[in-house]
């Protein structure tokens, strides 16, 4: 949290540890024996042709679907197999499309809802010691209403997400996962369907938030610019496995990832 920019990787073990996880569906490995590495502080893009298993791993490393084997190291701690809000809780969130329900409600209650912890949520507490959860509810609000401002959307506060347009809806995704303050968050196809200026936008707030508080980013990303303009590393995935790692442009240029977008098949 003190220093901006990347931690140094030879100084302090990565963030997080994919090792050898294999995730089968039927007959199909969509994660085929994938092992990497995030370095604490990096904004790492995870790359590969469709298909390749990078949704299928954000799944199973975030505890959305179960790994049939490996294992999966987060701030030393085997996390493979955990539910969803135990990882989360350890500070490790994924991004979340706003569905239905979300979007119906104002942009400010997306906002409190995503807060963990809420006050209201246990009956006791709020009879026991209603003054400790007035505080809390404040705080959560503060907390909302200041990533709002940062996130340009605080004239958007009372109006319903579901009038956002898709830019400031992929804002609003990562400002909500922001109320877990967390140490490393996964986003999926963050430019997906967002114009340049509101897609420049998110960018610029991935850039602040790891040099002022050091969180860790790890995106799967198609668009190669912004891969290539904003990542430290790169991992590509073809077939379920991990075919190269490194440095953007060394991954870029790696014969089996060339080969993995001619659908070479390399892996
Ligand atoms: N729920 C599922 N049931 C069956 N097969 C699945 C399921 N989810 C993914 N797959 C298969 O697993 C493989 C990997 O899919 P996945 O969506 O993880 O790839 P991806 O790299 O994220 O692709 P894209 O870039 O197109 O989103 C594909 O063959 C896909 O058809």
């Amino acid at each position: 949290m003190s220093e901006p920019g990347p931690p140094s990787a030879t100084l302090s073990p990565p963030l997080l540890r994919v090792e050898h996880v294999v995730k089968r569906f039927g007959g199909v490995r969509a994660v085929d024996d994938a092992s990497f590495a995030v370095e604490r502080g990096s904004i790492t893009a995870l790359i590969g042709p469709n298909g390749a298993g990078k949704t299928t791993l954000f799944n199973v490393v975030t505890g959305f679907q179960h790994g049939d084997g490996g294992t999966v190291v987060y701030d030393g701690r085997a996390i493979l197999g955990r539910p969803p809000w135990a990882i989360a809780r350890c500070g490790l969130v994924r991004t979340f499309q706003i569905t239905k329900a979300l979007a119906a409600m104002p942009v400010i209650d997306n906002m409190t809802l995503a807060a963990p912890h809420q006050p209201g949520e246990h009956i006791a507490t709020l009879l026991v010691r209603p003054r400790a959860t007035r505080r809390r509810e404040h705080e959560i609000e503060a907390r909302a209403g200041e990533l709002l401002e940062t996130f340009g959307l605080a004239a958007k506060r009372d109006d319903y997400a579901g009038t956002l347009s898709g830019g400031q809806r992929k804002l609003l995704e990562l400002a909500r996962v922001l109320m877990a303050e967390p140490r490393m968050v996964l986003l999926d196809e963050p430019m997906a369907g967002v114009n340049p200026t509101l897609g420049g936008k998110l960018l610029e707030h991935v850039h602040a938030l790891r040099e002022r508080d050091g969180t860790t980013f790890l995106l799967i990303e198609h668009d190669m610019e912004v891969v290539m303009g904003h990542s430290d590393r790169v991992v590509c995935m073809a077939q379920g496995a991990v075919i190269a790692e490194g440095a953007p442009e060394a991954v870029r240029n790696d014969p089996r990832v060339i080969d993995a977008y001619l659908g070479g098949g390399s892996a």
